[in-house]
């Protein structure tokens, strides 16, 4: 039998918590006081914390019983729109108190805007780098490897460009700026909000470093100290009424400024060559207004709802939304019903770890961004495609025991990249071997995919369950709220044919 060291051998003196715990030497009673005073006031806040608890456990466990429906893209890769669905479920709720939010989201669509117009800046220095390497190779150095040979399809630039870039240059403070404003002070919420000065790395090697994003844990919190910060100056921000248009310390002034220069630079011809030749596609990556450069950095810039649900801003965690949706079609006698809707990143090798927290979910929206076939994941593994990483995430959910009971709804998302990117002529075949050759269109690559996800959900369910599935931008509001009106009322049906109530 082995012998384990038992607490009651542990001398008090010895024991690091009681060292750290204890008062420190040569305390005055001025000291002692204070410190008492502080750990009272610690024990009562901690006390209050496990009254809260206690009271939302019997509350949740008095109220009828909600609907849990639980938003699943992959962790790791870039947005795929759990925090757009979500959006839209808001839209659908609350959308006076989705409006009142666009002060918060007109500073993250500006800094979507700079943060465009600095990858093509970076796009530039890595051009004239290639172009002119900053120190040369000694012939001594054998180390190293020869300075890069310029591309022979990359542009070259002209001295305007050069003075273009000059001339947009203030849009760090912008970003500095807007930074300040997005990140409550003191707060420790935000993870590596800012982007490296500019750089001369090659884009192929900074694209994938998604920790540059602006982050935030919870959208309630960052937009809550958002509107607190405003709501010094004002009371409401529906309709853009009480943005301060005239506040000099706008970054929206600066951005008005560089404005022209922004368009000429994003319509330039050859900037256009630069980013094709760099395999840069902007209007494929979150957050993209450089299309609407002129309405958005306009003084009176107000976000409109399709700006809202573009805008970027990553999540981080696990996140949970409550509110009330009222059922449509043939529900729509019923009252109007608790719903709970849980942001979560699901990492492949992290399934079975969070499936046990949420095996009693209504349903799942699984959402498969089937524009990244063309993408490898860079924070799992650099050497697996992400659609493919999708699909294996998926048959872990699908497998899951723990997940049998719950309905499972396959969200396609991001066709319209999907199209876009057939359409410029991307082989899927080139990426999805087993494709072939069939036709590089968005009927027959999407129909395919679909199968291939079917398949997988009937051949891995551990009982037989229906398989729904839908094509999906969740940008666009229209179709995305017809189909979560659907999927409202599909899970309603199945929740109240296991309450035996139809
Ligand atoms: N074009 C297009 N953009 C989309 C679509 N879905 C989401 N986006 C955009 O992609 C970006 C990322 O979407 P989010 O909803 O923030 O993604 P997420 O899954 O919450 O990402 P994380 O918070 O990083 O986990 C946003 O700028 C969205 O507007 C889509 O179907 N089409
Ligand atoms: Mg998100």
């Amino acid at each position: 039998m082995p012998k384990f060291r038992r607490t009651s051998d542990v001398d008090d003196i010895d024991d690091p918590l009681t060292k750290a715990l204890a008062p420190p030497p040569n305390e005055t009673p001025a000291e002692r006081e204070i410190r008492l005073a502080a750990e009272a006031e610690a024990q009562r806040r901690s006390d209050a914390i496990d009254e809260e608890i206690n009271r939302q456990r019997i509350a949740d466990r008095k109220a009828p019983k909600c609907v849990r429906v639980l938003l699943l893209v992959l962790k790791g890769a870039l947005g795929i729109g759990k925090s757009t669905t979500l959006k839209n479920f808001q839209l659908i709720n609350s959308p006076k108190a989705f409006r009142t939010e666009r002060a918060s989201w007109r500073a993250v669509v500006q800094l979507n805007v700079v943060r465009s117009i600095r990858t093509i800046l970076d796009a530039m220095a890595d051009a004239q780098a290639q172009v002119s390497p900053a120190s040369p190779v000694s012939p001594l150095d054998l180390s190293r490897s020869p300075s890069p040979t310029p591309p022979p399809d990359l542009p070259t630039l002209t001295p305007e460009h050069l003075r273009l870039k000059m001339r947009l240059l203030p849009l760090q403070q912008v970003e500095e700026a807007l930074l300040r404003r997005l990140t409550p002070a003191g707060s420790a919420e935000f993870e590596a909000t800012h982007l490296s000065p500019l750089t001369n790395l090659p884009y192929s090697l900074r694209v994938g470093t998604v920790h540059r994003e602006i982050a935030v844990n919870s959208t309630a919190q960052w937009k809550g100290a958002f509107t607190r910060l405003m709501s010094t100056t004002r009371s409401s921000f529906e309709s853009g009424r009480d943005i301060d248009f005239e506040d000099p310390n706008d970054p929206g002034v600066i951005l008005h400024a560089c404005s022209d220069d922004m368009v000429r630079l994003w319509h330039d011809p050859t900037i256009k060559k630069l980013l094709k030749a760099q395999k840069i596609r902007l209007e494929d990556m979150a957050g993209f207004f450089l299309d609407s450069l002129e309405r958005v950095t306009a003084l009176r810039y107000v976000p409109t709802d399709d700006d809202i649900l573009r805008a970027r801003l990553k999540t981080l965690g696990v996140s949970e939304h409550r509110f009330k949706l009222k059922a449509g079609g043939y529900f729509c006698n019923l009252v109007s019903h608790d719903w709970r809707v849980f942001d979560v990143g699901g990492a492949r090798s992290l399934v079975s770890a969070w499936a046990s927290y949420f095996d009693d979910m209504d349903a799942i929206i699984f959402l498969a961004p089937i524009s990244c076939f063309d993408q490898v994941v860079l924070v799992e593994d650099p050497s697996v495609n992400r659609l493919e990483d999708s699909i294996l995430l998926w048959k872990s959910v699908v497998s899951n025991p723990l997940l049998q009971s719950t309905e499972t709804v396959l969200f396609l998302n991001k066709i319209d990249i999907f199209k876009a990117k057939l359409v410029s002529g991307i082989k899927f075949a080139d990426y999805v071997i087993s494709y072939g050759n069939r036709p590089n269109d968005f009927e027959h690559a999407a129909n395919y995919l679909k199968k291939k996800f079917s398949a997988l959900h009937t051949q891995c369910s551990p009982k037989p369950r229906m398989f729904y599935c839908h094509l999906t931008t969740v940008t666009d509001v229209k179709s995305t709220q017809h189909i979560l009106g659907n999927v409202k009322d599909m899970v309603l049906r199945q929740n109240l044919m296991n309450s035996s109530l139809v």
